[in-house]
C-alpha cells in the first residue's frame, strides 16, 4: 500500500498554485494519473522518487517510511526502490542496451547476480536481438522498451511512469502498452503512471486519479471516471475522432474505436468542441446491441 501526503507551492504562469495530494495507492495496480497540462502530475512523481522537495506532507511505501516532513525523514532518490521512465527515455547514450540494464543495479557485482532476470526481461520486451546496439541505432519505440525493462530490472516498489509512450506513434503506442500489459502480468509491480490519452488508460489502468489544479477531484476505475460522467447510455465506446465532414445541415464525425471506424451524425452545437485527434466517448441510449459469436462463423 502506497499512502501519500504532499502538499507544495507550485509557481504556474498564472500565479502560486497549491499542490495538496492525500491518497492511497493500491499495490500491484497499475493507476493513472489524469489531469490538465499544469495540473502537478510530474511534480507528484518527482515528489516520490525524491527529486522535488515537498514542503509538507508523509510518503509511506509497503510500511516503508520514505519522507515524512515531521520527523524530518527524507530518503534520497538512490535510498527509494522506484524505477522512473521519462518520455524521453533517457537512456545512457554510450551503453548498449544490455549495460543499460545492468546499470541500473548498485555495481557490476549485483547486476552479474541478475544475469537470468536481464535476459528474462529483455526475452518478454523482445530485445535480445538488439542487446549489443546503442541508443542512438534503435527507434523511439525500442528505446522505450529499454527504459521499460530497465526501471523494472531491479524490481522497484513503485514505477513511475510519466507519459511514456506519448512521443510514439499509435501502432507503436498500442504495441507498447501490450508490453506493459505483459510485464505487470509477470511481475505485478505498483505503477503510477501518467497518461492524457484515454484510450489508453482504459487498456491499462485499474485505477484513475484525476488531478486538478494540484487537488484529486476524482478516484475510481476508467468506467466510473470517464464513462458515467453524467451521461448514462446502453451502449458506450471509447474512441478517437479521425475527422470531421459536413453533410447538408448536420455533421459526420468519425471515430476510431480499436480497430473499427464508428460514424456518428452531430449537429453543429456537438462539434464546436471536437477536434480530429479528440478522445471521445460514443453513447447510444436508443438501440439494443445485438451480440454474435464470431468464432467459428
Ligand atoms: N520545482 C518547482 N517549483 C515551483 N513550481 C514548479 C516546480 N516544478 C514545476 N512547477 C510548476 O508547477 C506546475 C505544475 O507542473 P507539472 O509539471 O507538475 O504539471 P503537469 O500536470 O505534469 O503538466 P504537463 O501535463 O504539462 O506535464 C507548473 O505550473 C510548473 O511551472
Amino acid at each position: 500500500m502506497l499512502e501519500i501526503q504532499l502538499n507544495k507551492t507550485l509557481m504556474s504562469a498564472q500565479g502560486t498554485m497549491t499542490l495538496e495530494v492525500d491518497t492511497v495507492i493500491e499495490p500491484g495496480k497499475i493507476t493513472t494519473l489524469f489531469g490538465e497540462s499544469g495540473a502537478g502530475k510530474t511534480s507528484v512523481l518527482r515528489m516520490l522518487a525524491g527529486l522535488l522537495k515537498p514542503d509538507g506532507g508523509n510518503i509511506v511505501v509497503h510500511g516503508k517510511v520514505w519522507y515524512n516532513a515531521a520527523q524530518k525523514i527524507a530518503l534520497q532518490p538512490q535510498q527509494r526502490s522506484i524505477g522512473y521512465v521519462f518520455q524521453d527515455y533517457a537512456l545512457f547514450p554510450n551503453m548498449t542496451v544490455r549495460q543499460n540494464l545492468e546499470f541500473a543495479f548498485a555495481s557490476k557485482k549485483i547486476a552479474r547476480q541478475h544475469q537470468t532476470q536481464i535476459d528474462q526481461l529483455m526475452e518478454l520486451v523482445a530485445l535480445q536481438a538488439l542487446q549489443h546496439r546503442k541508443p542512438h541505432t534503435l527507434s523511439g519505440g525500442q528505446c522505450q522498451r529499454v527504459a521499460l525493462a530497465r526501471a523494472l530490472v531491479t524490481q522497484p516498489d513503485l514505477l513511475l511512469l510519466d507519459e511514456p509512450l506519448s512521443a510514439l506513434d499509435q501502432t507503436m503506442r498500442q504495441r507498447l502498452q501490450d508490453y506493459l500489459l505483459q510485464l505487470h502480468q509477470k511481475f505485478s509491480p505498483t505503477i503510477l503512471l501518467v497518461s492524457h490519452d484515454v484510450g489508453e488508460i482504459f487498456k491499462v489502468s485499474h485505477q484513475v486519479l484525476v488531478l486538478e489544479h494540484g487537488r484529486i477531484t476524482q478516484k475510481g476505475t476508467p468506467r466510473q471516471v470517464f464513462a458515467q460522467q453524467q451521461i448514462s447510455g446502453k451502449f458506450q465506446v471509447v474512441g478517437k475522432v479521425l475527422d470531421i465532414v459536413t453533410e447538408g445541415v448536420v455533421y459526420i464525425v468519425s471515430v476510431l474505436a480499436g480497430n473499427e471506424v464508428i460514424k456518428v451524425v452531430a449537429d453543429a452545437s456537438d462539434i464546436t468542441q471536437l477536434n480530429p485527434g479528440d478522445e471521445v466517448l460514443v453513447v447510444s441510449k436508443a438501440f439494443n446491441p445485438l451480440i454474435k459469436s464470431i468464432v467459428g462463423s
